[in-house]
C-alpha cells in the first residue's frame, strides 16, 4: 500500500457576504487512513467540502497540497478531480433508470462500434471488470440502477468516481449513511474499508457517532468554521466525542413523561393494509409518543404514509379523532388536523428560492392574511420565534433558504409542519441528517408536542433514541405488527432481536 500524507490543507478560509464560514482550517490526510471530519449543523462541513473540490473559491492564502503536489488555488472543479480528488455527495448524481452499465459509462461517454453505435457488449465487460475491481463483482451491469438497495447505489457512485483513477489519492463521503437503513450501513463501511486498504486517504462526514467508532481511524471537529481538534478515534469515547463536537458536555433530551398520556384515543387502525403494511392494528391516544421501527421493506415507512393520505388502503380501518372517513389525500388529511414530517426533506420539504419564513409558512398562510393582505410583519415575529424554539441558526427569517446548511433546513421543515398545531403528527426519521446537538432540540420539541395533546407517532431506525422518547413501540416485520413493546421490554436488545 502506498504510503505518506495524502491530501494536507492549510489557511483554508471562506467567507460569504456577512458570513465567515470557514476560517484558517486545516488538516491533514494519510494514505490509507479514513479520517472522519463531524461537526455541527452549520458548522462549515459542505463548506469545506465544496472548496476543496473547487465549486467555492476559497480566500486568498489557502495552501492544498496532494500527494506532495501543490495545487494553484483557486481552481476549478476538473483540476480536483485531476489530481486525485473524488467526491461522493448525498446526492449520488446517478440516474435512477438507467441501469448499473449506463450510469458507469456516463461521464467518460460510451464505447462506440463500427458504425457508431453503442458498443453494449464493451459497456458490460467494462462495468463488470470496473465492479470486479472494488470487491462487487456480484452487482449485474445490466440491473435498473433504481431496483438496487443504496448501499448498493453508494458502492457503484465510488466505483464510478475512482474509475479512471489509478492514481485516487483521496475521497470524501459526505454522508454516505443519512438516508440509508441500518441493514445496509455495514455493506457500505466494508467497502470504504476496502478503499482506504487500497491506498487512498478517506474522509468520511457523518452525524453517526457510532459509524465513527466503527470505522474511523482519525477525527477532526470542525466547530465555526475552524479546527478544534483532530484526535486518534482509539483515544476518545462517545462522550468525549460529542464534547469536541458541541464545545460542551451535551444535555441529553428528555425521556417521555408518562404523565402526558390521556385516555381519549386519537388514532385507531385495525386490521389496515395497504403499500407493504398488510392487516396492521393499533392505537395512538392523546398526548401519547409512539414509535414504529422495522428493517427496509417491513411496511414502518409505508405505515406512516397509510395514517397521512400518501398511500392509499387497500383494507381494514382507520379512524382519526373518532371519524372513519377514508383519507382520500395528504390535503385530506391536513385539513382533518393531521401533519406528516417527511424523512426525505431535501426533496419533499424544501422550497430553495424561498425565504425561512416563506417555507415554514407555507402551510399556513392563512393565519397573517387578514383584509386581503399578508400581514408581514407579525408573520416575521412568529417565525422567528418559531425558528427560536428549534434554534435554527442563522435565526435570519428573510434569508433563502438554500443558504442554510442542511441541518437547520430540516429545523425549518419541522417549524413547517408543527405550526399547524396538529391533533396526529407523524414524524418519518425526524432526525436524520441532524447533528447531537439539535436532536436533543428536535427531540423535546416532539416532547412538548405530545405534552400539549396531540398523539405522536414516530417512524425511525434510531433504537436507543426512540426506547427513551417513546411511551410505545410498535415493531413491524413482513408488513405486520409483530410487537408492541412498553416498559422494561423497550430497549435496543429487545427491538433489534423482534425486527429480524
Ligand atoms: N451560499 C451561501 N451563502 C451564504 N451563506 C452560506 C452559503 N453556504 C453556506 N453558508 C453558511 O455557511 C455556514 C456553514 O454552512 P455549511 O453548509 O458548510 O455547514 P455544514 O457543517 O455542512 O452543516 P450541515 O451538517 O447542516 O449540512 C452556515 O452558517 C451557512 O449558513
Amino acid at each position: 500500500m502506498a504510503q505518506g500524507t495524502a491530501l494536507s490543507i492549510r489557511n483554508l478560509s471562506k467567507t460569504f457576504p456577512g458570513q465567515r464560514a470557514l476560517q484558517d482550517f486545516h488538516i491533514e490526510v494519510e494514505r490509507g487512513q479514513i479520517h472522519a471530519l463531524v461537526g455541527e449543523n452549520g458548522s462549515g462541513k459542505s463548506t469545506f467540502i465544496k472548496s476543496l473540490s473547487g465549486y467555492h473559491e476559497p480566500d486568498p492564502g489557502a495552501e492544498i497540497v496532494v500527494s506532495g503536489v501543490k495545487l494553484a488555488v483557486p481552481y476549478a472543479p476538473p483540476v480536483a478531480r485531476k489530481h486525485g480528488i473524488a467526491f461522493i455527495h448525498q446526492d449520488l448524481g446517478l440516474v435512477a433508470d438507467l441501469t448499473v452499465a449506463e450510469n458507469l459509462a456516463l461521464p467518460r461517454g460510451f464505447h462506440t462500434n463500427a458504425i457508431g453505435g453503442i458498443n453494449w457488449r464493451a459497456e458490460r465487460q467494462d462495468a463488470r471488470k470496473l465492479l470486479e475491481r472494488f470487491g462487487h463483482g456480484e452487482i449485474d451491469p445490466d440491473e435498473r440502477l433504481g431496483n438496487l438497495p443504496l448501499a448498493t447505489q453508494t458502492i457503484i457512485a465510488v466505483a464510478r468516481a475512482l474509475a479512471d483513477d489509478d492514481e485516487a489519492h483521496v475521497i470524501v463521503l459526505d454522508e454516505p449513511t443519512a438516508s440509508m437503513p441500518h441493514a445496509e450501513v455495514e455493506r457500505l463501511l466494508a467497502s470504504v474499508r476496502d478503499i482506504a486498504a487500497s491506498g487512498v486517504g478517506v474522509i468520511y462526514v457523518s452525524h453517526r457517532l457510532e459509524e465513527i467508532f466503527q470505522l474511523c481511524d482519525r477525527v477532526t471537529a470542525i466547530r465555526d468554521g475552524r479546527n478544534v481538534g483532530t484526535h486518534d478515534v482509539a483515544d476518545l469515547d462517545y462522550d468525549s466525542l460529542v464534547e469536541l463536537i458541541v464545545g460542551d458536555s451535551l444535555i441529553p433530551f428528555d425521556p417521555c413523561d408518562p404523565g402526558t398520556v390521556r385516555d381519549e384515543v386519537v388514532v385507531k387502525f385495525d386490521g389496515l393494509s395497504g403499500g407493504l403494511v398488510q392487516k396492521a392494528s393499533g392505537e395512538i391516544r392523546a398526548g401519547e409518543i409512539v414509535g414504529v421501527t422495522g428493517l427496509l421493506g417491513s411496511g414502518s415507512d409505508d405505515l406512516g404514509k397509510l395514517l397521512f393520505g400518501a398511500i392509499q388502503k387497500r383494507g381494514g380501518s382507520l379512524s382519526i379523532g373518532g371519524d372513519s372517513t377514508p383519507l382520500k389525500s395528504p390535503g385530506h388529511a391536513m385539513d382533518r388536523g393531521i401533519s406528516y414530517v417527511p424523512g426525505d426533506r431535501q426533496r419533499e420539504g424544501i422550497f430553495r428560492p424561498l425565504s425561512l419564513t416563506d417555507n415554514a409558512m407555507l402551510t399556513d398562510l392563512r393565519r397573517f392574511f387578514r383584509g386581503g393582505w399578508r400581514r408581514r410583519k407579525p408573520e416575521t415575529e412568529y417565525a422567528r420565534d418559531l425558528f427560536q424554539k428549534l434554534n435554527v441558526r442563522p435565526n435570519d427569517p428573510d434569508r433563502p433558504i438554500y443558504s442554510l446548511s442542511g441541518g437547520n433546513a430540516q429545523k425549518v421543515v419541522l417549524a413547517k409542519w408543527l405550526n399547524l398545531d396538529p391533533s396526529f403528527v407523524i414524524f418519518d426519521e425526524p432526525v436524520q441528517g441532524i447533528d447531537i446537538g439539535a436532536k436533543t432540540e428536535v427531540y423535546n420539541v416532539i416532547g412538548r408536542t405530545a405534552a400539549d395533546g396531540a398523539a405522536v407517532m414516530i417512524v425511525s431506525t434510531e433504537l436507543d433514541d426512540i426506547a427513551r422518547l417513546c411511551h410505545r413501540i410498535l415493531v413491524m416485520r413482513e408488513g405486520r405488527v409483530v410487537a408492541e413493546l412498553t416498559g422494561a421490554d423497550k430497549n435496543r436488545a429487545r427491538i433489534s432481536e423482534l425486527t429480524y
